[in-house]
């Protein structure tokens, strides 16, 4: 029988059917999996696919700018392992002219130049659907290692890098920084217990990590930090934010960096004020892809 569903329930799908395996101790699940070398040492991979009419619209947007995005969702899957990215494999399926994907490598080449990252391989297909770019990111976790979702305690404080909501109508989602430089230093001074970044929504991104780490959380709305007086309702739930999302014991002073909850025992998402469901303070819970 035919079902509406959505991402999320065929991830889960898909990871109860994946067997674990040794050199891969942390899997399906995280912003990116950590897979052992057979020198013991670790490396940080990350998949993002950005589609036509989905992530981006043709001839609306830049292809150079199409281009950096599909590197930029990815490094920013590595920085929430406070990781340092390396080289990425970009796969493309193109439609329109050779000019067209040229301008949208150039694009792509010139943000992986600004983070040291080489382009070690890939794939170029052609078709006549929209035009689809899937990149797989490596990288490298510092000397602290990675930073999972799964690590976050009650009692520590949630932050964010930066203002969200917005994201599309100001063109933010094509121009962002990964906050690769910033997860690491804050890595190497400050205990982080557990991270995400927000592409989906606040609601729901936070709800990964509160799952992944077995806790709930209390978030004070009047201290989220909102992009160009976005509705706090918009601002916790449109995405594509790219601001990382982390769980720390310490009271952090000396970074750009802006408070907004704790972490819970109670499994629940709530408004520390008024204690109703954060649920409550949007018609959506953030984006989904539905199957
Ligand atoms: N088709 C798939 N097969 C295997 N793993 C997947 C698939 N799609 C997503 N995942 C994994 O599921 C987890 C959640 O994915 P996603 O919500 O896209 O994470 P993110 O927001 O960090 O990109 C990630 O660990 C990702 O690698
Ligand atoms: C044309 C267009 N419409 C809508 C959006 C908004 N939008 C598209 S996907 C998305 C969420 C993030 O995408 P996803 O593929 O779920 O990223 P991931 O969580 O895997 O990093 C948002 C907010 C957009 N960027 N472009
Ligand atoms: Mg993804």
């Amino acid at each position: 029988m035919a079902t509406s569903s959505d991402e999320f329930d065929l991830i889960d799908f898909i990871a109860a059917r994946a067997a674990p395996a040794a050199n891969v101790p942390v899997g399906i699940g995280d912003d990116a999996a950590v897979i052992r070398t057979p020198n013991g040492d670790e490396l940080l991979v990350a998949c993002d696919t950005i589609l036509e009419g989905t992530h981006f619209r043709i001839p609306e947007h830049d292809p150079r700018l199409i281009g950096r995005k599909s590197l930029a969702v990815n490094l920013s899957d590595i920085a929430a392992m406070a990781g340092r990215p390396t080289a990425a494999f970009v796969g493309l399926s193109l439609r329109r002219g050779r000019r067209f994907a040229e301008e949208l490598m150039e694009g792509l080449i010139e943000l992986a130049a600004e983070f040291d990252v080489s382009i070690a391989g890939g794939d170029t297909t052609s078709w006549d659907g929209p035009l689809a770019i899937t990149v797989t990111a490596l990288g490298e976790p510092t000397g602290a290692g990675p930073v999972l979702r799964s690590g976050a305690k009650p009692g520590d404080v949630l932050y964010v890098t930066g203002p969200l909501g917005r994201s599309f109508e100001t063109g933010h989602h094509l121009s962002f920084r990964p906050r690769v430089a910033e997860a690491i230093r804050l890595h190497q001074s400050i205990p982080i217990h557990a991270m995400i970044d927000i592409s989906d929504g606040l609601l729901s991104d936070l709800g990964h990590l509160c799952r992944a780490s077995g806790v709930g959380a209390a978030i004070d709305l009047a201290s989220v930090p909102r992009r160009d007086g976005a509705p706090i309702a918009e601002a916790i739930s449109t995405g594509e934010d790219f601001e990382l999302l982390f769980a720390t014991p310490q009271d952090i002073t000396d970074f750009d960096v802006i408070p907004i909850g704790k972490l819970t025992e109670q499994p629940e998402l709530v408004e520390s004020a008024s204690g109703r469901l954060l649920s409550e303070f949007s018609s959506r819970e953030g984006y989904r892809h539905s199957l």
